[in-house]
């Protein structure tokens, strides 16, 4: 058996710092975690990749073809068709075929329709599956377009149909953490364990708003009553974030059955004590992070 999670989002979300964030946990608590790369328009990213689409094809070769007449948007889709024909003949090998027990990151573009109603990503799970993996969609959107009720309406929609399109276990990060004010921080706590009906209520006030409250109320209620979309907060300062992350995507995928799961833990780090066997994580990660190219 081998584990997979495929990483997807909106255009920078911060998929690839997730990526280069779990490798170095990885590093860093002995798990044998590798990333693959399959954005063929990806410029740069702090990881080792395993493997590499671009070494397949790039947009930018394909953008240059003078028959094929494609733009960025027609030429990364042109790529992600290509990839997907060539799974048996190019990422099998780059892989390998015989690890058991690996786990590998899939950092995908930032295309949303890739994952809401396209079957490529679709194609990609099934391949996986047929190769043994156990596959768990991680889909990352930015703390900051969660501030508000019709906000986290939207989000979750986004969310939910990728979800309901790819058919596999799904978690939601909540990137950028770091980057809310403390006030936003203690504000999106609301949307963790939402209550899709109390947080439209506080909208309501603005005549577009109570236009199409009844709308959003019915939509909210879908959500509530299903318990669809929940959201994981990552502030990549804090290893335990991470762990959590690891913890809830391990269980999903069975590779642990008994893990203890805590999703609330983004409190500044300051206010924490942490000692995770001896070794201050936090200060390890702070002091990789600042190698990498994270805005302030
Ligand atoms: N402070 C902070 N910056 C972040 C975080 N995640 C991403 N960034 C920054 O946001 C920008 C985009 O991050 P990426 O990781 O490249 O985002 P992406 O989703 O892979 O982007 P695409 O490849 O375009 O889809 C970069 O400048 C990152 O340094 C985060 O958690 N905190």
């Amino acid at each position: 058996m081998r584990f997979a999670q495929i990483v997807m989002g909106p255009a920078g979300t911060g998929k690839s710092t997730y990526c280069s964030y779990l490798e170095k946990h990885a590093q860093v608590t002995n798990r044998a975690i590798r990333v693959v790369n399959l954005d063929p328009a990806a410029e740069k990213f702090e990881y080792e990749p395993l493997a590499d689409v671009r070494n397949l094809i790039q947009v930018e070769d394909v953008m240059e073809d003078e028959e094929l007449k494609l733009g960025p948007n027609g030429a990364l889709l042109y790529c992600m068709n290509y990839l997907m024909d060539n799974l048996e003949s190019w990422l099998l090998p780059e892989i390998g075929e015989e690890y058991d027990g690996d786990y590998i990151i899939f950092d995908c573009p930032g295309q949303i329709e890739l994952y809401t109603h396209m079957d490529l990503m679709k194609r990609f799970v099934k391949q996986l599956e047929q190769w043994s993996f156990r596959v768990c969609g991680i889909f990352a959107i930015d703390a900051h377009f969660l501030t508000d009720g019709t906000k986290f309406i939207a989000g979750s929609l986004v969310a939910l149909s990728t979800m309901v399109n790819l058919e596999i276990p799904h978690m939601n990060l909540l990137t950028k953490m770091d980057l809310l004010s403390k006030s936003d921080r203690k504000n999106i706590e609301r949307f963790l364990e939402p209550d899709a009906h109390d947080l439209l209520q506080e909208e309501a006030e603005t005549p577009w708003n109570a236009k199409f409250l009844k709308l959003s109320e019915a939509l909210g209620k879908v959500l509530d009553d299903y318990s669809l979309v929940k959201f994981v907060p990552l502030d990549i300062r804090k290893s335990s974030n991470m762990e959590n992350i690891l913890l809830i995507a391990d269980m999903v995928m069975g590779v642990s059955e008994d893990a203890d799961v805590k999703v609330k833990d983004f409190e500044e780090p300051e206010n924490e004590e942490e000692s995770e066997g001896g070794r201050d994580l936090d200060r390890e990660f702070t002091n990789y992070l600042e190698g990498l190219n994270v805005r302030d």
